[in-house]
């Protein structure tokens, strides 16, 4: 994702790119990445010459990268996946001192799905069961997907529960009957899928199926620089795609 946001960045005529870190001792160091633009270990340097830092490392580096992006009173775009209430928690902290957008997904057709997820969890009965499958890549490491979790708390929000209450990961075993209210999550692995989700809302007799699929990584680079041009210069406080989009 960072060489994609670096050439989305280099692409889009209202955006500078500052530079670009990894973490010290990385083969990448020093490699050029722009005219008089290497790859550095230095992201408070980096927070402190940008209007906005965009994090899309692991859930430890999110820590240092909030950490600098506070330090340097710069806003962040926070793409990163797998992350915890703990990294939840910090992220809110953060954003009582600086502007912060945090997305499972940046892309404008996984923003409109949530949305409508919500609104079908929400007016469809308990008696529709809710699943949520996934298919990424051989190389992603987080499962389900950030999205996958975003769409099941959208739809735990719809029918007005908590998804830590009802969510079922990976059912294995004997015991692993369909337990009601619950909302399921299957994580597929495999080749080079971008990033496929579908929800599917199961009743009996008739079945609702509301899906997206990424077809290229450029998708997310997209919505990434299009979020940080849309952060930069807001006040401090935790945004999300819905306001970058202006669908809420
Ligand atoms: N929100 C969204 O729309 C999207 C989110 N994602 C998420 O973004 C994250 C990255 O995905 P992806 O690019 O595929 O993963 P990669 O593993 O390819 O890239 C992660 C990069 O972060 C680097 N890194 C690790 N620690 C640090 C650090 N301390 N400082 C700076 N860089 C560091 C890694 O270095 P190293 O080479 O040593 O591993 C690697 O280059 C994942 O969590 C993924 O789920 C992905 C796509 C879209
Ligand atoms: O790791 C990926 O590739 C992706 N990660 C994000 C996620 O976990 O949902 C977004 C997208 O699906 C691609």
């Amino acid at each position: 994702m960072g060489q994609s946001i670096i050439a989305r960045v280099l692409d889009t005529k209202e955006a500078v790119l500052a530079g670009a870190a990894e973490k010290p001792g990385h083969p990448a160091m020093g490699r050029s990445i722009a005219p008089s633009l290497v790859i550095c270990a230095n992201t408070l340097a980096l927070a402190h010459s940008a209007d906005v830092l965009v994090d899309f490392t692991t859930p430890d580096a999110l820590e240092e990268n909030l950490t600098a992006a506070c330090d340097a009173s710069c806003a962040i775009v926070i793409g990163t996946t797998g992350l915890t209430p703990k990294h939840h928690k910090l992220i809110d902290e953060a954003a009582k001192t600086i502007a912060v957008l945090q997305t499972a997904n940046t892309s404008l057709g996984v923003t409109m799905l949530a949305a409508l997820v919500k609104e079908a969890a929400s007016r469809l009965g308990d008696d529709w069961d809710i699943e949520i499958a996934e298919m990424h890549h051989r190389h992603k490491v987080d499962a389900p997907s950030g999205t996958a979790l975003m769409l099941g708390e959208a739809a735990a929000a719809g029918r007005g529960v908590k998804l830590a209450n009802v969510a079922a990961k990976g059912r294995t075993g004997a015991d692993a009957a369909r337990k009601v209210g619950e909302i399921g999550f299957a994580a597929l692995r495999g080749g080079s899928v971008a990033g496929d989700h579908v929800v599917i809302l199961a009743a009996d007799g008739e079945r609702l199926e509301l899906g997206h699929r990424a077809e290229s990584r450029e998708i997310f680079a997209r919505g990434a620089v299009r979020a940080a041009l849309w952060l930069a210069g807001k006040p401090a406080g935790r945004y999300t795609m819905n306001e970058v989009l202006g669908l809420s």
